[in-house]
């Protein structure tokens, strides 16, 4: 199973966003950080691979067969989205809103086995304890696990994850990475991650791609990727690659002059 993304272009009413853009083959199994600086479009890339706003032109193909063709609960069910800004449904239990998001596309009768998978999700992530509480009482970093559960309780074959760890510790971005990379193999799902920090990125993900000027500049491996002076041209800062003597990649970045520069 493969991903693919082509002359994709995207306009919110002037504005083009996303301008003739190819992703190549993402494979199943394989999980892939999508940098790009603020406004790049990662979203809006996410957004019209889930097919959940409308695109100029190009095609976005699971295992070579164009999702346009696919009927919208088909779509719905393979390619499955979880955005930056986090839902609360205030009405709802952890437990509850995780069993709406198993039964949302496969019928209202709940099953003993339905109920086994929502326990099985709460305690992949560690959140058994959140359980009975109210999505409205948890914290922005609780909200963010329990999304991920929303997701992860349907097993789809496509995840796009926006800014995943944005609310979360050190201690949870390093976990649920790690969650996610696991899942990713074991269930072969084709992961995208959108991701701020590119030393998160080059520690758990194959594969980096570097969205900029409406287009991926670059997809290939960490290493590669993160060497490239287009990154920092990009991000609008110097970088230099280091490698710790564990072998991890390492990226610093400093501003191109001191002043601090505002959003473009
Ligand atoms: N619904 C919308 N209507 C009009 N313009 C939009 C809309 N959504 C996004 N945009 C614009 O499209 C551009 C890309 O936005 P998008 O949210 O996709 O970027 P991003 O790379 O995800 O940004 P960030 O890293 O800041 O979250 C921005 O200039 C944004 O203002």
């Amino acid at each position: 199973m493969s991903l693919s993304v082509t002359n994709l272009t995207v306009n919110y009413g002037d504005h083009t966003v996303l301008n003739e853009l190819n992703i190549e083959d993402l494979q199943k199994g394989s999980f892939t950080a999508l940098l790009g600086p603020n406004a790049a479009g990662k979203s809006t890339l996410f957004k019209s691979i889930a097919g959940l706003i409308k695109t100029k032109s190009g095609a976005v193909s699971l295992n070579g067969r164009d999702l346009k063709k696919c009927s919208k609960m088909e779509r719905a069910r393979d390619v499955i989205y979880l955005p930056q800004a986090l839902y609360s449904t205030l009405a709802l239990s952890v437990f509850e809103s995780i069993l709406v998001s198993l039964k949302q596309n496969s019928g209202w009768r709940v099953r003993p086995e339905d109920i086994k998978k929502v326990a099985e999700v709460l305690e992949l992530l560690n959140i058994g304890h959140l359980a009975a509480k109210n999505i409205g009482e948890l914290s922005g970093g609780q909200k963010q696990l329990v999304a991920l559960a929303r997701i992860l309780v349907v097993k789809p074959k496509v995840i796009l994850l926006d800014e995943p760890t944005s609310a979360l510790d050190l201690h949870h971005q390093l976990s649920i990475l790690t969650v996610i990379k696991k899942l990713t193999i074991e269930r072969e799902f084709i992961t995208v991650a959108a991701l701020h920090d590119v030393n998160l990125a080059a520690k758990f993900c194959d594969q980096i791609m570097l969205l900029d000027k409406g287009s991926i500049q670059t997809q290939g491996d960490a290493h590669n990727v993160l060497a490239m002076p287009l990154l920092g041209k990009a991000y609008k800062v110097q970088t230099s690659l280091e490698r710790s003597s564990s072998g991890q990649l390492y990226l610093d970045a400093k501003l191109l002059n001191d002043s601090a520069q505002a959003m473009a």
